[in-house]
């Protein structure tokens, strides 16, 4: 599936802006993309179901068009109506959706209906905790009963688009670079495109930077090679975009593609051949008033703030992010571990039909974003309860999920699990190649002692690798500070106490030889349910929710500048 684009042949309607939102029998305004959460105070906690309805005025030459709706994402269960007609559903958020409405499109006015329910699901997605009674403590106190620390917001949160082309028209387009070679400076750029049945017989030109091949369309897919003597390689510090455009009779499509490579052995992680280690974050896609609707001056300040700070890569935890992101990763040269939208998964989820949702949902992901040069690395899943017997099976079908869809990327789960302690054997990180893990020492254990926590963290990495002999990734670690709030010597909530553990923690792992990465938790506080442990916010940021330093983020650009 291939993101719509507005070009000389194919036209592009974005219905962002002001729907209409049902609630009770009473329409009231909504913004679209956005989240009902933070538009109306009484509709903060409320799961839904809600009806949007937006109105399409569609000219008659283009009803006759081949016509698509692009959901970017849904949170989380909808119904699509065009007309009073059900015309599609999809269950799952975070990820695109389209729906054919050829045919359906009437020349004039057209009522768009779209019904949303966010329901938290013990087993399913969003993920409820299991036992979310009112007197239990810590995380499984939680309001609302979330399994995950973030607030699960509800909505069209992404754009609505409706894009109109020709029968004729091109499907799909897959890039593969990873036979070239860097050493050599030979680009190997894999072409393939699908196209649809009407574009048989048609002439295709396919069209990568300078070099450009016709031929006729005899077969629905269509596979090129381009050799480039003296390509430059994208990589962080010239992360150079060579354009490829495919251009039918009738339509016509533009990709930027990044030339590189990645590999892996035993203890390292490789970007054209060259040792990387990834400096960064896991961070959220969340903001006051518009929770996790899309919105574009934070996706460019935020890779201002990642600038800034030298980091060179982020994790779209726990969810894929807004496709922008990516765009915007591959033009700047910053580094993505592509995250499925599996967070708080437990026993409850290891099922052959969730099994088949969560498959479903890594191949959607990689659909969506398999051509983004920025994209180093799949992770199919968040803390899920790993260290359960049933476990195995349903990890290792998601990893082998991956991997059918894209050898070329290190496929990866990022584990709370297989900590020292015996009973957190993680019975499904043996299937993936590079071990990533999250770690809370100085925090969640050895709660206001880091020295100490330290020595923990080092011999928990040691008999991890002793175990895997893979390179280890440390996917999360830190510490809360609340910004303004200083302590010497150091406490627990001050901004002291997490720049230390930051720095510390860092320089310690950059000794380990098979460390490939270490990332920080997190870029910018964020809202979460209710809970003793939160006040309002997460508030391990790095940046406040509004994206100003703290402390540690000087730390943090002083020490990423040497290292
Ligand atoms: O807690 C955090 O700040 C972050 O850590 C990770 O979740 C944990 C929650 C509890 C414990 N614990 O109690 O040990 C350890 C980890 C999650 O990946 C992340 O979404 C969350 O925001």
């Amino acid at each position: 599936m291939l993101k719509p684009e507005s070009n000389a042949k194919r036209l592009l309607m974005n219905t962002t802006g002001i729907w209409s939102l049902e609630v009770n029998g009473e329409e009231r305004p909504i913004a679209v993309p956005g989240s009902w959460n933070e538009q109306y105070q009484d509709l903060c906690y409320e799961e839904g179901p809600f009806t949007y309805r937006t109105i399409l005025y569609i000219p008659e030459e283009l009803s006759k068009k081949h016509v698509r709706l692009y959901f970017s994402a849904v949170n989380t269960d909808c119904e699509v109506y065009l007309n009073e007609e059900k015309v599609g559903e999809n269950h799952i958020g975070y990820l695109p959706f389209e729906i054919d409405v050829t045919g359906k499109m009437k020349p004039g006015k057209n009522e768009l209906k779209v019904v949303v329910k966010n329901e938290l699901k013990v087993g399913g997605f969003p993920s409820k905790v299991p036992d979310s009674g009112t007197h239990t403590v810590g995380f499984f106190g939680s309001f609302p009963p979330a399994n995950f620390d973030f607030f699960p917001y509800g909505g069209i949160i992404r754009p609505v688009l409706v894009e109109f082309t020709d029968h004729s028209r091109i499907l799909d387009i897959w890039v593969d670079t990873s036979k070239s070679e860097p050493e050599k400076k030979l680009g190997r750029v894999r072409v393939k495109v699908e196209v649809s049945e009407e574009a048989m017989g048609e002439e295709m030109k396919i069209k990568l930077g300078e070099v450009e091949k016709k031929l006729k369309v005899t077969d629905r897919f269509i596979e090129e090679e381009f050799v480039l003597d003296d390509a430059r390689f994208w990589c962080p510090e010239d992360p150079h975009l060579y354009p490829l455009r495919i251009d039918l009779e009738r339509d016509e499509y533009t990709l930027d593609v990044g030339i590189r490579t990645i590999s892996w052995d035993e203890k390292r992680l490789y970007l054209n051949g060259k040792p990387i280690f990834l400096k960064g974050f896991g961070k959220h896609e969340e903001f006051p008033v518009l929770g996790q609707g899309t919105f574009y001056p934070m996706m460019v300040k935020d890779f201002n703030l990642l600038k800034w700070i030298n980091a060179n890569s982020f994790r779209t935890s726990h969810y894929p992010y807004s496709e922008e992101w990516l765009d915007l990763a591959d033009r700047l040269g910053i580094l993505v571990i592509d995250e499925a939208p599996h967070v708080g998964i437990t026993r409850y989820h290891y099922n052959p039909e969730t099994q088949k949702i969560a498959e479903d949902n890594v191949q959607r992901m990689i659909a969506r974003d398999k051509n983004h040069p920025s994209v180093i690395m799949w992770s199919v899943a968040n803390e899920p309860e790993s260290n359960h017997p049933d476990a195995e099976s349903f990890f290792k079908a998601l990893y082998e999920t991956a991997k059918e869809m894209d050898r070329t990327r290190p496929v990866v789960m990022v584990s709370m699990m297989d900590a020292p302690d015996e009973r957190t054997r993680d019975v499904a990180l043996k299937y993936f190649d590079i071990v990533c893990v999250n770690r809370y020492y100085g925090w969640y254990i050895y709660q206001g002692r880091i020295e100490e926590g330290l020595q923990a963290l080092e011999k928990d990495i040691e008999e991890l690798y002793a175990r895997h002999r893979k390179p280890i990734f440390v996917t999360e670690f830190g510490a809360d500070a609340i910004a303004g709030i200083h302590y010497d010597p150091p406490q627990m909530f001050s901004e002291e106490y997490q720049a230390e553990l930051v720095e510390k923690t860092i320089r310690l792992l950059l000794k380990k030889d098979y460390i490939i990465g270490t990332h920080v938790w997190a870029f910018a506080d964020f809202k979460t349910p209710q809970n003793v442990r939160r006040p309002i916010l997460n508030h391990k940021g790095v940046f406040t929710r509004d994206r100003q330093p703290k402390l540690v983020a000087h730390v943090l650009r002083r020490l990423w500048s040497e290292v």
